[in-house]
């Protein structure tokens, strides 16, 4: 190999480790922080550390001698989609990218140079795809707890008469400013239960929104919804979550700040808590008023602000009640479904929460 050769197999070489440690770093950070799964960021630290060792088998100074960061003419090439990433998961499938082919341009170009650190690398090649893989895998669940964390407005809808009828009202449901959508409807069969399903999911997925199925596991699963929504006497937090796995949401019926306790403690993701009011959708015995808002609220707001939307009898007439006791999410089918304008009933809802 000429002096020069040498020297640009070592540029790629010192380039190329820069890059897959700066992506495997990326990876561990999200898997530390952003997950708190101590296993899969001990897993990436490993793999970093080994990449490491397997580079410091090259001599540092030569390394060192044939950077030449300035003289890059790579620098200079900047595609759009680098510097757009809207989400954590678009930041950790790019670093996963990165990382893998550099990976494999180490390993290439160092069969020339030190053989045995190209077998290392190898190994850690494959390492490296499993463990971002398993990242990867995590990352719906993230997008889903993301945006429930910035979710003011949940709308509860019926299966309406038909299919048209139905994609209208999730729409406008959407372009109201609704933040999650529940299908909830005891009358309807299955069969229409399961198309609503997967229209309502293709729906949200296209604007962005989150959408529910109120009680059913089985069908959320199926229809790939964002989660399900069971009350105390329905499936157990640990039964849904066994059917729909840890990427979906599950949020819990509470009526009593017991009960919201335990709801956190169970795994639900989020809570509803009520019936705050006599309203037009379902009628109770009890109400739970705003004094449970009120203890909820201080509870959950230390409690990493745990989400939970009041429910029951909510309407524009009795809202400054419910954000006075410290609620700023909502659950509401009538406030919605009854108005003559339901998109802009929504809109109002939503605007004065987010105030
Ligand atoms: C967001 C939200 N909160 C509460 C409920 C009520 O659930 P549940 O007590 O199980 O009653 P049904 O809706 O099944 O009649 C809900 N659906 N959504
Ligand atoms: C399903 C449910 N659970 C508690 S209150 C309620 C109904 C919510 O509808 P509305 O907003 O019309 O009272
Ligand atoms: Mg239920």
């Amino acid at each position: 190999m000429t002096d020069e050769s040498l020297r640009a197999t070592y540029r790629i070489l010192d380039a190329s480790a820069n890059r897959a440690l700066e992506g495997l770093r990326t990876m561990e950070e999200f898997a530390r922080f952003g997950l708190n799964d101590g296993d899969l960021s001990g897993q990436l630290k490993s793999i970093r550390h080994a990449v490491t060792a397997a580079i410091e088998r090259l001599p540092r100074e030569l390394r060192l001698s044939a950077r030449d960061t300035p003289g890059d003419v790579g620098t200079l090439i900047g595609e759009a989609s680098e510097y757009h990433r809207a989400t954590a998961s678009d930041v950790v499938a790019a670093a996963a990218s990165r990382t893998a082919q550099s990976l494999r341009v180490i390993e290439e170009y160092g069969k020339m140079i030190d053989p045995v650190m190209a077998t290392e690398i190898e190994r850690n090649r494959y390492r490296c795809y499993t463990a971002a893989s398993q990242l990867e895998l995590r990352m719906p669940a993230q997008r889903r707890r993301e945006r429930l964390m910035t979710s003011l407005l949940y709308v509860l809808t019926d299966a309406g008469p038909d299919e048209p009828t139905f994609q209208a009202t999730v729409t406008e449901l959407y372009q109201g400013g609704a933040d999650v959508v529940q299908l909830r409807d005891h009358k309807v069969d299955d069969r229409t239960l399961i198309a609503r399903a997967m229209q309502g999911t293709q729906i949200a997925a296209q604007v962005g929104g989150l959408f529910i199925v109120n009680d059913r596991a089985d069908i959320a699963l199926a229809a790939g919804a964002d989660g399900v929504h069971v009350g105390q006497d329905e499936l157990p937090v640990s039964v849904a979550r066994r059917i729909l796995g840890p990427n979906r949401l599950i949020g819990l019926s509470t009526h009593s700040i017991q009960q919201a306790r335990e709801a956190r403690s169970s795994g639900a993701d989020y809570i509803g808590c009520g019936p705050v009011f006599s309203g037009r959708t379902k009628s109770f015995d009890d109400y739970v008023g705003t004094d449970l808002l009120r203890e909820v609220s201080k509870w959950s707001l230390g409690a990493d602000r745990y989400p939970a939307f009041a429910i029951g009898g909510i309407e524009a007439s009795n809202l400054d009640q419910v954000i006075e006791a410290g609620f700023r999410r909502i659950a509401v089918t009538g406030a919605v479904r009854d108005a003559a304008d339901p998109a802009a009933a929504a809109r109002e809802l939503k605007q004065r929460l987010a105030r």
